[in-house]
């Protein structure tokens, strides 16, 4: 039996129906009676881990879980030794620089150096100004990223957009792009390389099913 890392949050859903296309069931980890974090599919060929999106990576490269469904942001950002296997195209976002509106930064060449930079992405965010060879203090954040600007703790953020609309609604403009991110199918590279539980077969299907929906 191979197990399965499935992301809680805001891929939950897109993974539960991209596994169930490959025929394995755990659709029962979106019932919201539940609190069960393990569940066998019924098929008894697999089994899922419910954990945080960004515990994914962990999961597999640990070598608990061969498979694992994951944002590139996350990869990009932790660099977990892993096999990357196939974009899933759901869970769309980018990773951007944005600023208040009224500043007078439209594009990262503006920045000062020395600017504070507040990110829940400091690897990221630490590579991508050093690639600019401009010295930048980031701050750690956890959450609420865009609250940096509006407080003063910073003058600029790096934290993820979708939609757009957390900017917009902060007062704040995206000014660059560092990357852009999709869901992706993970596995622990030994277990690929050995076919453990006939992990190929599940891959083979996930692959095909990305051919089909483009
Ligand atoms: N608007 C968005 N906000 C956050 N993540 C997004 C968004 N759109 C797509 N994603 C993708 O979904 C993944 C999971 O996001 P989610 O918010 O569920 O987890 P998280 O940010 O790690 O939250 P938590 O800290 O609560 O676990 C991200 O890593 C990213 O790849
Ligand atoms: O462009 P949008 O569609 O508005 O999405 C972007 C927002 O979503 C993420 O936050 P999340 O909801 O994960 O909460 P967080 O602030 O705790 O990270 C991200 O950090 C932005 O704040």
């Amino acid at each position: 039996m191979i197990t399965v890392a499935i992301p809680k949050g805001g891929l939950l859903k897109d993974s539960i129906r991209l596994l169930q296309s490959v025929g394995l069931d755990f659709r029962a980890f979106l019932d919201s009676g539940t609190r069960q974090l393990q569940i066998i599919d019924a098929s008894g060929r697999a089994k899922g881990l419910l954990v945080r999106a960004q515990d994914v990576p962990v999961y597999v490269d640990y070598g608990q879980a061969q498979l694992g469904i994951v944002g590139y942001d996350v990869l990009r950002e932790k660099k977990p030794n892993v096999a990357h296997l196939v974009d899933l195209k759901f869970g769309y976002c980018r990773l951007s620089v944005a600023v208040k509106e009224s500043s007078s930064y439209r594009s990262s060449l503006d920045l000062p150096a020395q600017i504070r930079i507040a990110s829940k992405y400091v690897n990221s965010a630490r590579d991508y100004f050093q690639n600019l060879d401009l010295p930048v203090e980031i701050i750690p954040l956890s959450g609420s990223v865009e609250l940096g600007p509006i407080t003063g703790i910073s003058e600029a953020i790096v934290d993820i957009v979708s939609t757009g609309r957390t900017l917009k609604e902060n007062g704040l403009i995206e000014i660059e792009t560092l990357y852009e991110s999709t869901a992706r199918l993970i596995a622990h590279p030994l277990s690929y390389r050995l076919n453990t539980g006939n992990m190929g077969d599940f891959i083979s299907k996930m692959r095909q099913e990305m051919v089909v929906s483009i």
